[in-house]
């Protein structure tokens, strides 16, 4: 469970999140908004990359004070819009740097790096330099990183972007199958909304910054106000 309590986000005169309390309770969340709505900057947030005013706590600790290393202990992890992986190691390699911050043994590491790899269809990659992955490889090992190190709260950033409808359709599996596997409760932001109908239970929508709807995803979607804000429908009613 992650809760954000009036968090708010100025850069200069642009404020990126305005006063958002919020609690994300489901398995799968997501975060919809047009460019621009702090979708990101939410994130970055709960990673601890941004300061900002209110509180974050996560499954009821709260960890608005801890720097973006001690929330990785903690069990936060997190993909970004271009992925982090380290081109010059192997799949199994930028697994292994994440467990190596980690306690625990080497026995089990490797089992977590395993289940992992077979999750994610990866273990023939395993030894593959992540240079030589394609887009949607990548994606996978980006996957196969928020599950190793027993993650509690993961966190997708526009996982679907440049996939094929069929990929996008597996990942969204594989994201459906996070929380079965590790416990951990996923947020997505994603500009697919057919994905985002499919895999979150509940969604939060921003505009400029302010939270706009939150609720049932099917809910949320069939709010006018969102139609007006988000799907560029004209205001109804
Ligand atoms: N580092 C920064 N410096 C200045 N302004 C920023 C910075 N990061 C974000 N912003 C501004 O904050 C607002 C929210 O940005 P954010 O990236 O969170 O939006 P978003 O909803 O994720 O958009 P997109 O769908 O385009 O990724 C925007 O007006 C953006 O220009």
């Amino acid at each position: 469970m992650i809760e954000l309590q009036n968090i708010t986000v100025r850069f200069g005169g642009v404020t990126a999140l305005d006063a958002v309390s919020v609690v994300f309770d489901a398995p799968v969340s997501g975060i919809i908004g047009p460019n621009g709505a702090g979708k990101t900057t939410t994130m970055n947030v709960i990673s601890g990359f941004l300061p900002s005013s209110g509180q974050i706590a996560c499954d009821g600790e709260v960890i608005s004070h801890q720097a973006p290393h001690q929330r990785a202990r903690w069990g936060l992890r997190r993909s970004f819009q271009r992925e982090q992986l380290a081109d010059d190691l192997s799949v199994l390699d930028n697994l292994r740097v994440i467990l190596d911050e980690l306690p625990g043994s080497r026995r089990d590491k490797v089992a977590d790096m395993d289940r992992a790899l077979e999750v994610t269809g990866l273990a023939l990659k395993a030894h593959t330099l992540a240079a030589r992955l394609n887009t949607y490889e990548r994606r996978l090992a980006d996957v196969a990183r928020c599950l190793v190190g027993r993650p509690r709260i993961v966190m997708f950033d526009e996982p679907a972007g440049g996939l094929t409808p069929d990929e996008t359709q597996h990942l969204g599996d594989l994201i459906l199958q996070i929380h079965g596997l590790t416990g951990a409760a996923t947020l997505v932001i994603d500009h697919d909304v057919d994905l985002i109908t499919r895999i979150c239970e509940q969604t939060l929508v921003l505009d400029f910054g302010r939270r706009i709807a939150m609720g049932p995803t099917a809910m949320v979607l069939a709010d006018p106000l969102v139609q007006a804000a988000y799907l560029g429908l004209e205001e109804l009613g």
